[in-house]
């Protein structure tokens, strides 16, 4: 599937579409598995930039896990924390956000991603994204009596959202955490070079 690219958008300083000035953050998006966090840690070191994890933030301010979230309150309640942790981190202007497996899927978190950066979507294969995930039951949407069916399910479903990123990198099980980087650094410059400038 071909990954949207949203080309020739404003230079630094120029008005992005929220009506303030342009932001720089870089925003990981993908399933669970992707990379995202992994990702997100190796390019905030490389770029000096800060580095927010959505669900870090959610579990920090609730001082619970997110298993203990769903469980205690709901997954309407973890994606409403989810959006407004999104939008608060988005604010920073600057930072590298790694985002949770279903934060894109919102549309409301779609616009405000798109008005305040960059999206790229981490496209990894079923399989690689269950050699990572089955022995860890931080994922609460797993929790069924075939996971790997549902993550089947939840790919199948989710990809066409995915694939709205303005940047798509693939993030295959060959490829080392520096490799996905690099690829994700290059198609930046590639595409967005402003998003890389220094201030
Ligand atoms: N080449 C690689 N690229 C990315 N992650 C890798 C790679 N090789 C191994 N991993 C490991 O895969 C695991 C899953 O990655 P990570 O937690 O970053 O995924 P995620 O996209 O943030 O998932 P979630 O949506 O559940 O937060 C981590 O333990 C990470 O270190
Ligand atoms: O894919 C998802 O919907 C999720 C992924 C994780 O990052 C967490 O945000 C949570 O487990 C939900
Ligand atoms: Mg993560």
């Amino acid at each position: 599937m071909q990954c949207h690219q949203q080309l020739g958008r404003g230079g630094r300083g120029e008005t992005a579409a929220n009506g303030g000035v342009m932001r720089r953050n870089i925003v990981l998006i993908g399933m669970m598995g992707a990379g995202k966090t992994a990702i997100g840690a190796e390019l905030s070191r490389r770029l000096g930039r800060p580095f927010w994890d959505t669900d870090s933030e959610i579990e920090r301010a609730a001082a619970m896990t997110i298993p203990e979230i769903f469980a205690r309150d709901g997954e309407d309640f973890f994606r409403a924390r989810e959006s407004e942790v999104l939008a608060r981190v988005l604010g920073g202007g600057d930072s590298i956000i790694s985002t949770g497996g279903g934060a894109w899927l919102r549309e409301t978190n779609r616009q405000r991603i798109s008005q305040n950066g960059v999206s790229v979507w981490l496209d990894c294969d079923l399989d690689t994204l269950w050699q990572r995930v089955r022995s860890r039951p931080t994922r609460p949407l797993l929790q069924t009596a075939d996971p790997y069916g549902t993550l089947e399910r939840l790919l199948a479903e989710r990809r066409q959202f995915y694939a709205q990123a303005d940047i798509c990198v693939p993030a295959s099980r060959s490829d080392t955490i520096e490799d996905t980087t690099n690829h994700v650094l290059a198609e930046i410059k590639n595409k967005q070079p402003m998003i890389l400038e220094a201030e």
